[in-house]
């Protein structure tokens, strides 16, 4: 056999192997969040969009839930406003809503419906607010990390977040009538609150309320890690949410990958098959991850 022909036996069997994960799950719907901090290198967002449209061809029905934080702190600090973080949330006030979206409904979102036209897909951009997909109740105000204490009363500070939001009411009907349509959800992480204002809600937190209403296959979670490291930066492949709260309770997990993981945990309890947390700096990392044996990143399943 020459070279020429491995190879193409080699891309013969990548096929085959695919054929089982392709039966079984013909129309179902993959949730896949695609972060700010992947969204970088414009090479890998054109592979993250062929990966898209290849999961519709192929009878998948995918759901893009994209963040911009990166995004979203550069405009910030560009108007001169200051930004601060409380476990992994973003201060949200009025004007720092107003940027947010801005940038995510207004930027991010038609630059990634642009790439899946690329890549030969029909993408409609959409945020929280278009056809009631999602209403936002208000984030309760959030304790600072336990060493921050009042000095006089000895108790952990609390934090009022502003317009920060998380999914309360989620109407999926929108997403059904796109995606029967031929077409691909692609969703800001912004949502009208019960009392008509606007919220800024965790791109992860939103994907994971949209799997888990929608009841969704897989919850792809798409960033600059290679997944959940442990404390030696060793990947940790399959995670349960017991295991997740001991990461947290010992301070493996930090920052943004603290909302990630409580939005895996609440997605797989509230009927979400799995949740992975694929590295988005991976060309194909996530059909290599789905469409193969081998597996990649961390795997979230209820126990
Ligand atoms: N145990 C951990 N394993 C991997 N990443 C971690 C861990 N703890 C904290 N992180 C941080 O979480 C980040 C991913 O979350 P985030 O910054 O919100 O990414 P994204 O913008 O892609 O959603 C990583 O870049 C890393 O700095
Ligand atoms: C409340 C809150 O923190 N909202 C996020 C929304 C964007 C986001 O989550 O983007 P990444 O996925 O790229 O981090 C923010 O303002 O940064």
């Amino acid at each position: 056999m020459n070279d020429s022909t491995t190879s193409l036996l080699a891309k013969a069997e990548t096929l085959i192997e695919a054929l089982p994960y392709l039966k079984r799950y013909e129309g179902r719907t993959f949730v896949v969040k695609y972060g700010g901090h992947a969204m970088g290198d414009p090479a890998l967002a054109q592979d993250f969009a062929e990966d898209i449209v290849l999961l519709k061809a192929v009878g998948i029905n995918p759901v893009v839930v994209h963040g911009g934080g990166p995004q979203i702190g550069r405009m910030l600090k560009a108007l001169g406003i200051e930004s601060q973080f409380v476990n992994g949330l973003r201060v949200t006030d009025k004007a720092t809503a107003e940027v947010a979206e801005m940038v995510l409904s207004g930027a991010i979102n038609k630059e990634l419906v642009s790439w899946i036209s690329k890549a030969g897909g029909k993408a409609v951009g959409i945020s929280g607010k278009d056809g009631a997909l999602v209403t936002a109740r208000k984030v309760e105000a959030q304790k600072l990390g336990k060493a921050i204490e009042d000095p006089d009363s000895g108790e952990a500070i609390v934090v009022d977040l502003g317009y920060v939001g998380e999914p309360d009411h989620i109407d999926t009907s929108i997403l059904e009538t796109l995606s029967s349509a031929g077409l691909i959800p692609v969703i800001a992480p912004i949502a009208v609150g019960h009392d008509g204002e606007t919220y800024n809600i965790n791109a992860d937190t939103m994907a994971g309320a949209i799997a888990a209403a929608i009841g969704a296959a897989r919850l792809f979670l798409l960033t600059d890690v290679p997944g959940v490291l442990d404390k030696d930066k060793n990947l940790l492949t399959d995670l349960t949410p017991a295991d997740i709260e001991a990461l947290a309770e010992d301070g493996t997990i930090s920052g943004g990958m603290i909302p990630k993981l409580a939005t895996c945990t609440h997605a797989v309890e509230a009927g979400c098959e799995a949740a992975v947390v694929l590295d988005g700096r991976v060309p194909h990392a996530m059909l290599l991850e789905f469409f193969t044996s081998k597996g990649a990143g961390t795997l979230i399943r209820k126990a």
